[in-house]
């Protein structure tokens, strides 16, 4: 298959290397250092699993990209705006589908649930698939993707049209990521699966970035095991009220982030402390947003959303 990787940070610059090792066209969008050392010295993965580095096409202008069948979308969603202009003059690279062929389409795999839709507004409901993906990888240097543990998985599936079946084009691209050593699932609908990991990190991301502390400093504290699942329950309901069948309840929820290592830091805390912009508008302002239409009240989430607010914009904030 023929890929196109739009952000090569964390998760683009990990999936799309396994996909070139495993003999995959792909070609990368990056910028700045870390595009000069892709092209200099290729791409290297470092992690638990072994390291590898790949010899990579890597760009910052999709004109020279060529044709593609897939897109992966995998900048911040802050970004995503900034490269729909990208998405669509790749969609449209390949030129009219032959009689039987399967469209070009676009994978969103930022984390949230308003992606797919926004990505929607620009290229048309048909040529989007949703995805999310568990994973903790990063840039740590120009040219390099570190992973923290060894755990990577994607669920990805239509969010849009037919979700009463797996569709062809979601099990092709299971199997071509399979195939690349992906731990991947597909789904029929995988609106549940973006609220699945929406349930969990938009409470613990807040709740650690906001204290400003690791997992295992709060989790153990009975008050705010019940401030947690009180959290956890507010975006479940707004999930229901929104139609949404997910497959989490405060509960597990709870027993999920009792299974975590102690030192477990979310992104939003590293990006935090790095003076990076958070996504906080798209996980904790989502949910009570969404709430706020659906008469879904978000006391807890809410609270959380005003404290993190101030540092959304990192420092690019006076
Ligand atoms: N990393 C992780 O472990 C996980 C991340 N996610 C989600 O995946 C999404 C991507 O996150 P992640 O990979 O960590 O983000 P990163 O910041 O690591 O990577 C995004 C990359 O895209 C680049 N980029 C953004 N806009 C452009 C552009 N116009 N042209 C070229 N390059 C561009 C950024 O460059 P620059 O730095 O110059 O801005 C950066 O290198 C987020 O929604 C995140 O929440 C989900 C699960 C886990
Ligand atoms: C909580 C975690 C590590 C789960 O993959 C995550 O997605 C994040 O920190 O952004």
């Amino acid at each position: 298959m023929r890929f196109a990787i739009l952000g090569s940070g964390g998760v683009g610059g990990f999936f799309g290397a396994k996909l070139v090792r495993a003999g995959h066209d792909v070609t990368f969008l990056a910028r700045g250092a870390h595009l000069r050392a892709m092209r200099e010295h290729g791409l290297t993965i470092r992690g638990a699993e072994g390291d590898f580095t790949v010899a990579v096409k890597a760009d910052d202008d999709v004109q020279r990209f060529g044709p593609v069948d897939v897109v992966v979308l995998a900048v911040k969603n802050y970004d995503v705006a900034s490269v729909l202009p990208a998405v669509k003059t790749l969609l449209s690279a390949r030129g009219a589908p032959a009689p039987g062929e399967t469209p070009p389409f676009v994978l969103t795999l930022q984390n949230g649930v308003d992606i797919p839709s926004e990505v929607a507004a620009a290229v048309g409901e048909a040529a989007v698939l949703g995805g999310t993906t568990y994973i903790s990888t990063a840039i740590s240097e120009p040219g390099v993707i570190t992973q923290t543990g060894t755990n990577h998985r994607i669920v990805l599936g239509e969010v849009f049209g037919d979700t009463s079946r797996i569709s062809d084009r979601a099990q092709s691209l299971r199997d071509a990521l399979a195939g690349a050593g992906i731990t991947v699932e597909a789904v029929a609908d995988a609106r549940g699966a973006l609220w699945d990991k929406l349930s969990f990190l938009a409470c613990i991301s807040a709740f650690c970035t906001a204290s400003r502390l690791p997992v295992g400093a709060l989790r153990d504290n009975p008050a705010f095991r019940e401030v947690f699942r009180q959290a956890a329950a507010e975006v479940l309901s707004v999930a229901a009220a929104e139609g949404i069948t997910t497959t989490r309840t405060p509960d597990a929820l709870v027993q999920y982030m009792d299974g975590l290592p102690a030192h477990m830091r979310p992104s939003m805390l590293g990006d935090l402390e790095n003076g990076k912009p958070l996504e906080v508008e798209y996980l904790q302002g989502s949910v009570v947003r969404r709430g706020r239409a659906r008469g879904v009240p978000t006391p807890v989430m809410s609270t959380l959303y005003v404290l993190l607010l101030p540092h959304a914009q990192g420092e690019r904030k006076a």
